[in-house]
């Protein structure tokens, strides 16, 4: 996917946001999108995922597959948790058995039948990441998720973004805490001034190590892993 000479304003006569962005996203990458409050990271975000179109500028060859779960998630609505992740899997013409397997790995399980308007800030953006899920996105743009986020799927999310990457998806992440700086072979992008500033991230060769543990360390032990970055599979 590429941006050419992107520029936004939100109006025709507001004040520019983003100007002459020049970015190629290649396919089984992560990228880590950080930059000051108001510099315009959600605003890339949106320009990524189709949201909003540039005001001047051309996206080209955006995947087909697009999973997007924006900062803020829009409460409100007068449905079960499943109800809607049900109708947007409709909407994606996608099975709604990811549902289940999605809220188990986010341990989410006991928010599927409360009322979407009753979630507190973090399980209604444990929802908006299950819904960008739903569909194997080969471009998933994540504006935040780790804000508000217990320590499980805070540990959870990098190794489901390891994934995604593993299987030539794109992923795009703003991320104020900085959870991934440290993600091995991530991008990270500065957005500032109106401009974006991009660092590729270095891509060692990789290699499988087996580690043993003790049964009842396993889960501590593979928390630890996601959380920085690493992917695990249990054997045996
Ligand atoms: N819907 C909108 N209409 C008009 N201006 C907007 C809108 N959304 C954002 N802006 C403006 O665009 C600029 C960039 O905002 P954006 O939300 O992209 O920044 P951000 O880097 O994501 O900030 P934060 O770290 O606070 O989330 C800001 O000046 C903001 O006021």
């Amino acid at each position: 996917m590429r941006l050419s000479k992107v520029s936004f304003r939100y109006s025709r006569r507001g004040p520019w946001v983003l100007r002459d962005i020049d970015l190629t996203l290649r396919p089984g990458s992560v990228i880590e999108v950080t930059g000051k409050n108001g510099a315009g990271k959600s605003t890339l975000l949106r320009l990524l995922a189709g949201i909003v179109p540039p005001s001047r500028g051309t996206v080209a060859q955006r995947p087909r597959v697009v999973g997007y779960a924006p900062d803020v998630f829009p409460i409100g609505q007068p449905f079960t948790v499943t109800a809607y992740l049900t109708h947007m899997a409709e909407i994606r013409g996608v099975s709604p058995d990811a549902i289940g397997r999605l809220a188990e790995r986010l341990e989410a399980t006991h928010l599927l039948e409360q009322p979407v308007g009753d979630l507190s800030k973090g399980s209604a953006q444990k929802v908006g990441l299950i819904q960008a899920l739903l569909a194997p996105p080969d471009l998933l743009i994540l504006d935040e998720p780790f804000a508000g986020l217990d320590a499980h799927t805070r540990g959870e999310l990098p190794a489901m973004i390891g994934e995604i990457a593993a299987n030539g998806g794109t992923i795009v992440v703003s991320d104020h805490q900085n959870q991934l700086e440290n993600f091995p072979g991530a991008d990270h992008w500065l957005v500032a001034g109106g401009t974006v500033t991009t660092q590729a991230g270095e891509r060692p060769e990789q290699v499988v190590i087996e580690v043993l543990v003790d049964a009842a360390e396993a889960d501590e032990v593979e928390q630890k892993l996601h959380a920085d970055g690493y992917t695990t599979r249990r054997a045996g």
